[in-house]
């Protein structure tokens, strides 16, 4: 019997599935698969980190349960969400004879998340997929919605599909062997749910903080609040045709800015949606929107995760207001030419502001580039 801590359900008509959140959910893959997809073969898409570090576990226990599988193993880190490595995976699921009903599973972060959801909507004009989320990022938020693509040198996540997993099977377990950097880099999606609509769970983080990073009873109950609430926003609004874009939160800011330092390891997608939260933060503050004072208090808790909070904590040299501004206006809530921004009115209290002044949030960053590393 698998030991399963949380389970939440998405509640999407045919298209329904589980969020099962445990510690051993890897060694129990196998079991778990047989009895929900019987008679399946499985294409696993993984990065060489997670390979060496959980893969093992997984084909020991497919293997048990006596299921046939192949295995994509792709290179780590953020270059790899790219046409290249898509036509790499959609190439070794077809040389591994997958046919239509078989099953690909996605092991691995949210770059493995996104590209092997990805391969499975366009493999065969669609196969059922799995995700197994090994990243904090991905247990709290990748691994759920279907927001399946690739990065384009013209921006983030511009090129993908709409494409549910059949089942997320997220074992707390394999954070263990997630780095500090990363796990604080999946931390900032965590705040982003208490910054959202939910000012409680805000606090409950601030207070539980060093709990959730120690790996105490706090991180898995942090891990099923955030799939709890990403479920209730994906239900209303699958395909982001309003509420959805909330979960964008600090993205606007944080994709010109992953773009701009090259989808590279100067910048996690995590440091930069932690970066974009405190700029947009303040641009509502400047706007006259939210207490100037709230940008600081989130600051303040982003820092003490390890996060970086400003855009001198950047290493490297950014490219000109003008280059983040283009990026911007590539960003996928822009409607007739018109930039819509998440902004807020304090903390728990974000919303979507449609034909934001390009020339108000450009001054803005212009005066935040001039500001020094965050204290
Ligand atoms: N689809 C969505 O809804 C959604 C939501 C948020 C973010 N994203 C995307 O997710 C990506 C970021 O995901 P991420 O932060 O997981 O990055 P990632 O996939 O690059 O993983 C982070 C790093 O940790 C390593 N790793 C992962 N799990 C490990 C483990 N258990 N042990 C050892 N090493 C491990 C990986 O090899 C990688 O080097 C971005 O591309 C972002 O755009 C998508
Ligand atoms: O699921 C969503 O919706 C999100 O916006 C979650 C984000 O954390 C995530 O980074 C997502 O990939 C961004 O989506 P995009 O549509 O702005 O590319
Ligand atoms: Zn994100």
């Amino acid at each position: 019997m698998a030991d399963i801590a949380h389970t939440v359900h998405v509640a999407l008509g045919d298209r329904a599935y589980d969020i099962l959140i445990g510690d051993s959910l890897l060694d129990d893959a196998g079991a778990i698969l047989a009895e929900r997809f019987p008679g399946r073969r499985y294409g696993i898409i993984t990065d060489d980190n997670v390979a060496r570090a959980q893969l093992p576990r997984l084909l020991k226990s497919l293997d048990a349960a006596g299921l046939g599988h192949t295995e994509i193993v792709l290179p780590a880190g953020e270059a790899t969400k790219s046409w290249a490595y898509l036509g790499q995976a959609v190439e070794g699921i077809l040389a591994a004879r997958l046919e239509r009903g078989d099953l690909v599973i996605a092991l691995g972060g949210g770059v493995i998340g996104d590209l092997a959801g990805f391969a499975a909507a366009i493999a065969r004009r669609g196969m059922d997929f799995v995700q197994m989320p090994t990243s904090l990022l991905a247990q709290v938020d990748s691994s759920v919605g279907g927001k399946t693509g690739i990065n384009s040198p013209h921006g983030k996540n511009l090129i993908g599909a709409f494409h549910q997993p059949r089942l997320v099977l997220a074992d707390l377990s394999t954070l263990d062997t997630l780095d500090a950097r990363q796990f604080a880099s999946g931390y900032a999606e965590v705040v982003k749910y208490g910054l959202i609509d939910d000012e409680d769970f805000f606090f409950w983080l601030e207070e539980h903080q060093a709990e959730i990073f120690a790996g105490g009873p706090a991180r898995g109950e942090a891990i099923a609040r955030c799939c709890a609430h990403k479920a209730r926003v994906v239900i209303e609004d699958e395909k982001e045709l309003g509420v959805r874009a909330l979960l964008n939160l600090g993205h606007t800011f944080g994709h010109a800015l992953e773009k701009d330092t090259g989808y590279s390891d100067r910048l996690l997608h995590g440091e930069g949606v932690a970066i974009g939260m405190v700029l947009a933060h303040g641009f509502s503050a400047r706007l006259g929107l939210a207490p100037s004072q709230d940008s600081g208090r989130i600051a303040q808790h982003l820092k003490k995760s390890g996060l970086p909070t400003t855009l001198a904590d950047i290493p490297g040299k950014l490219g000109s207001t003008e280059t983040l501004m283009a990026a911007i206006a590539q960003d996928k809530k822009v409607s007739r030419g018109a930039l819509t921004f998440i902004l807020t009115r304090g903390i728990g209290q974000a919303f979507i502001e449609k034909n934001v002044d390009g020339a108000a949030v450009a001054e803005f960053l212009n005066e935040m580039r001039a500001l020094p590393l965050s204290p």
